[in-house]
């Protein structure tokens, strides 16, 4: 097979609107024909066409309250001073609400006011008028008015307007059947024992989710081997079949990326590339007359170009169109940068911490799935734009509602594994909140407690003078700015190793070692600080260390470097080396805190976090992870006014 090696770079609006046409003009928009479905199950779905009442609602008059029927005429002229007397079952017939209200009457008197003189006769103190507590024949709805257009999406309340207007069953737009087909000789169903180089098919069940909540039906089908013959056989007869289909992988110029050419072959190709990212390769085009999109292998690109592409579609062939998502405004915790000529589809978290929502960017890898988990908005930075600067204001697309943003507590600074303990039982305690954390080392951590990007920074810096945590630091870096220090725990730090500690390591200046290869943290990190107290102490050369530049930006990253073999050791808590199966050198205990901004702690946030940091369950589940110490835990330590 000839080697795909020219990516078009189509602008995106360019891409939609021009694919947009290309499809209409092929009538592959066009909704299929109608089906009927009873209308206790037509929820979600959209009307194809008008929809007219049978009957009318309510079909007969109706008595609307509990009391005697009357002629209103009759009443008149009843007061407090001269009541009326009417004979039950000649002017006064007893009526329960919704009751047919009897031939000749035409108003009901409430039960509360009337009285009975005898078993026969009642007494009125009120005179009612003509059609008073009547529902008349078809106050709701009349028997042949218009109760839905065409193309409308029934609601639940629609449904029930239909069945009291007399109709039981309606017709809808078909849901488009999408065939979704994973390619990859690479790709393996998921719960299959993994091998080296086994990529687990988890983009199509996450499309045929999407799919569905689009209102779509997906057919799944069986992963296709990096094989032109094979795909090309595959698509063509899922387009025959089915209305819309949508490959995974395969997409871009690689040798074995087959989707553009197997579309030319039995299609049309509208376009290879367009000009995002992440999602740059993706293929737009028709097989059979029916849309195609060959989306890129990478999870992040496949969601993002499922939305762009082929949700509208989707929506288009059921009468609908896609809804616009809710925009915020909010100031970048950071700086974005971003190549010119793509419109790039940037992850954030977004969180309130005073006036203004503060977004941070997450990681930008197209293969990273979580940070669209994590994601709370997405930022684009236009085509012509080279990024934005911190501080400057955006418009943010919201993916999750105000509400959660509102009740978001925003953690940023050293990583510790308890912040995901606090996560959860936040979640438990207050299902209305969410804890977001960040990871920037605990120096920028304080940082942004001081320029207020955050309610809160996790940190564990070791004053070298004064061997004291935290405390000088917050003198230092947040002069000025009211913080309460918190105490998290003691933990553990040390080495963390290779099962056994083959290379023996036991201080620091077994750092040294040629044979020795460590994995740093970032510039920042607590526990950098304590690596570079200790190697001046002892007066060793950080720069023979071998690996002494390779940083990693939390513990669980250089956990995973030992455990992965690329190094012999780090430096990092008990727990990070528990979790993977490592083996611990400890060094020393520090000391990890929450500097919270005085405010916060005396408010909401404050509120939140004492009860989840006093819950003996989430106090147990820490200490299970081994390293930890919580005699401080919620103890206010330090209080700067
Ligand atoms: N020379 C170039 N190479 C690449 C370019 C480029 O422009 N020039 N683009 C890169 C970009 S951007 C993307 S995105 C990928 C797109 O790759 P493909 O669509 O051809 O996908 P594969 O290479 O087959 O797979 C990539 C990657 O995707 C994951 N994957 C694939 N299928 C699944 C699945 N069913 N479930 C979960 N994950 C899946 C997997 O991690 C694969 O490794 O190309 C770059 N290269
Ligand atoms: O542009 Mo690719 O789609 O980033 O991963």
């Amino acid at each position: 097979m000839k080697r795909e090696i020219f990516l078009e770079e189509k602008p995106l609006e360019e891409a939609l609107a021009g694919y947009w046409e290309f499809l209409r003009n092929l009538g592959a928009l066009d909704p299929g024909p109608a089906e009927t479905v009873p209308v206790a199950a037509s929820c979600g779905r959209v009307t194809a066409g008008p929809v007219f009442a049978a009957v009318s609602h309510p079909h007969f008059h109706a008595a609307a309250m509990d009391g005697y029927a009357v002629q209103a005429r009759r009443t008149f002229g009843a007061t407090e001073q001269s009541p009326l007397r009417l004979r039950v079952g000649e002017e006064a017939f007893p009526v329960d609400t919704g009751d047919v209200l009897p031939e000749g009457c035409d108003a009901v008197i409430m039960v509360e006011d009337t009285h009975a003189v005898t078993p026969d006769v009642i007494e009125i103190t009120a005179a009612v008028f003509p059609y008073q507590n009547v529902r008349v024949m078809g106050e709701d709805v009349v028997a042949t008015e218009m109760l839905l257009p065409a193309n409308y999406s029934i609601r639940p309340v629609d449904v029930g307007a239909l069945l009291a207007g007399g109709v039981t069953t309606v017709a809808v737009h078909p849901q488009p059947r999408v065939a979704l087909i994973p390619t990859g000789t690479e790709v393996v169903a998921p719960g299959t024992a993994l091998k080296p180089g086994d990529i687990v098919d988890f983009n199509s069940p996450m499309l045929a989710a999407m799919v569905r909540e689009w209102g779509g039906v997906p057919v799944r089908h069986e992963i296709i081997p990096d094989d032109f013959a094979a795909l090309k056989d595959a698509v063509s007869r899922a387009a025959a079949e089915y209305d819309m289909v949508l490959t995974i992988a395969g997409a871009s110029a690689g040798r074995e990326d087959f989707t553009a050419a197997v579309v030319r072959a039995c299609g049309t190709l509208f376009a290879h590339g367009v000009a995002i990212k992440p999602g740059k390769p993706v293929v737009l085009g028709a097989v059979a007359g029916k849309p195609f999109i060959g989306l890129p292998g990478y999870p992040v690109s496949t969601v993002l170009n499922a939305e762009l592409f082929a949700r509208p579609v989707i929506f288009a062939k059921q009468g609908r169109v896609v809804p616009d998502r809710e925009k915020v405004a909010a100031t970048l915790s950071r700086r974005v940068v971003s190549p010119a000529g793509v419109e790039e589809f940037v992850r954030v978290k977004l969180g309130r911490t005073g006036e203004k929502i503060v977004a941070t960017p997450l990681g930008r890898g197209a293969g990273r799935l979580m940070t669209l988990v994590q994601a709370d908005g997405i930022l684009r930075v236009p085509r012509f734009a080279e990024g934005f600067e911190a501080g400057s204001v955006v418009t943010v697309e919201l993916l999750r509602t105000r509400r959660e943003i509102e009740e978001t507590i925003v953690i940023i600074g050293s990583h510790d594994l308890a912040l995901d303990i606090i996560a959860n039982f936040l979640r438990l305690k207050f299902p209305e909140a969410t804890l977001s954390s960040a990871h920037v080392g605990s120096l920028g951590g304080l940082l942004a407690v001081k320029r207020g990007e955050a309610h809160a920074a996790g940190t564990h810096l070791l004053d070298e003078e004064t061997g004291e945590y935290n405390v000088p630091y917050v003198q230092r870096y947040l002069a000025g700015v009211p913080v309460v220090l918190v105490n998290l725990s003691y933990r553990e730090q040390g080495f963390i190793v290779i099962p056994g500690n083959p290379k023996g390591i036991r201080d620091f200046s077994d750092l040294l070692r040629e044979e020795v290869r460590f994995v740093n943290r970032q510039r920042g990190a607590g526990t950098r600080v304590l690596l570079d107290f200790h190697l001046r102490r002892l007066g060793l050369d950080p720069q023979r260390i071998t690996g002494y530049q390779r940083e990693e930006y939390t513990h669980m990253a250089v956990a995973a470097a030992v455990a992965g073999g690329t190094a012999d050791v780090g430096l990092g808590i008990r727990a990070a080396a528990v979790a993977l199966g490592l083996d611990f050198v400890p060094v020393a205990e520090e000391r990890y805190d929450l500097c919270v901004l005085k405010e916060h702690w005396e408010g909401k946030v404050g509120e939140r976090l004492r009860v989840v940091l006093g819950d003996p369950e989430f106090r147990a589940a820490v200490l299970a992870r081994g390293g930890y110490d919580l005699r401080d835990c919620g103890q206010v330590l330090y209080v700067q006014e």
